[in-house]
């Protein structure tokens, strides 16, 4: 590619291995999960997750997507338990979406599309930080969350009023004291495998914990996400929309479930 990665038809998902050729590696994501293929595991621990509110540090337009960042300098905002061993910290967490309500999620399941995914992302503290851990097979920890359209999720409002601030790329603004765990659906039943970054450089340093249970998102909520733009100012409006990569080949990969 000329030019820096995207989802456009020029620098998409299908042009990606031009520059990154791990993009045909054995363990890729998303992936659709076909439910009946999936093995229930007995010795899958409960997710335990302990956010701290005042960890939540900015909203950033990245050009690619939103992403709100976390301090993580401590332990006040961790993942433990599931299927990962260990301590993990929340870096941050982004979504991904469509155009249209039929698509916009990167993992599917048994064929079915979300309008939206978010991925709560975190990184293995036996690594000195996240850049260090990206990169290890056991680095990173994301948690993918589906979103459906239904009534108007109030849990999400703080984080869409954020966005008329932060319309184009590189345009960032302070977004604190937010509790992601207001984000989950009561159920925290999940599917696991071991997969990659969804996004270039697409690092196999996932291990992917996505919920089964999807939470709600208004057709109006589901406007806010699309009015983003993904160039930067003063540069040709471009929505901010479509920014998912399509299911991958599992390669021989079993995923886990965490209840029958
Ligand atoms: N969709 S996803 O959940 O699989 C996901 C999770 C984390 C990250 C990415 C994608 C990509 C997105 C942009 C940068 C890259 C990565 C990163 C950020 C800064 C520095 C290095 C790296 Cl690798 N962070
Ligand atoms: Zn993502």
């Amino acid at each position: 590619m000329s030019h820096g990665w995207g989802y456009g038809a020029s620098n998409g998902p299908d042009r990606w291995a031009e520059d990154y050729p791990i993009a045909n590696g054995p363990r890729q994501s998303p992936i659709n999960i076909v439910s009946k293929e999936t093995q229930y595991d007995p010795s899958l621990k409960r997710l335990k997750l302990q956010y701290d509110p005042s960890n939540a540090k900015g909203i950033l337009n990245n050009g690619h997507s939103f992403q709100v960042d976390f301090v993580d300098d401590t332990d006040s905002s961790t993942l433990t338990g599931g299927p990962i061993s260990g301590t993990y910290r929340l870096k941050q967490f982004h979504f991904h979406w469509g155009a249209s309500d039929e698509r916009g999620s990167e993992h599917t399941v048994n064929g079915v599309r979300f309008p939206c995914e978010l991925h709560l992302v975190h990184w293995n503290t036996k690594y000195p930080s996240f850049g260090e851990a990206a990169d290890k097979p056991d680095g990173l920890a994301v948690i993918g969350i589906f979103l459906k359209i239904g009534a108007a999720n109030p849990r999400l409002q703080k984080v869409l009023d954020a966005l008329d601030s932060i319309k184009t790329k590189g345009k960032q603004t302070t977004f604190s004291n937010f509790d992601a765990k207001t984000l989950l659906p009561f159920s925290l039943d999940y599917w696991t495998y071991d997969g990659s970054l969804t996004t270039p450089p697409l690092l196999e340093s996932v291990t992917w914990i996505v919920l089964r249970e999807p939470i709600s998102v208004s057709p109006a909520q589901m406007a806010k996400f699309r009015s983003l733009l993904f160039n930067g100012e003063g540069e040709a409006a471009c929505c901010m929309v479509d920014n998912f990569r399509p299911p991958q080949l599992l390669k021989g990969r079993k995923v886990r479930a965490s209840f029958k």
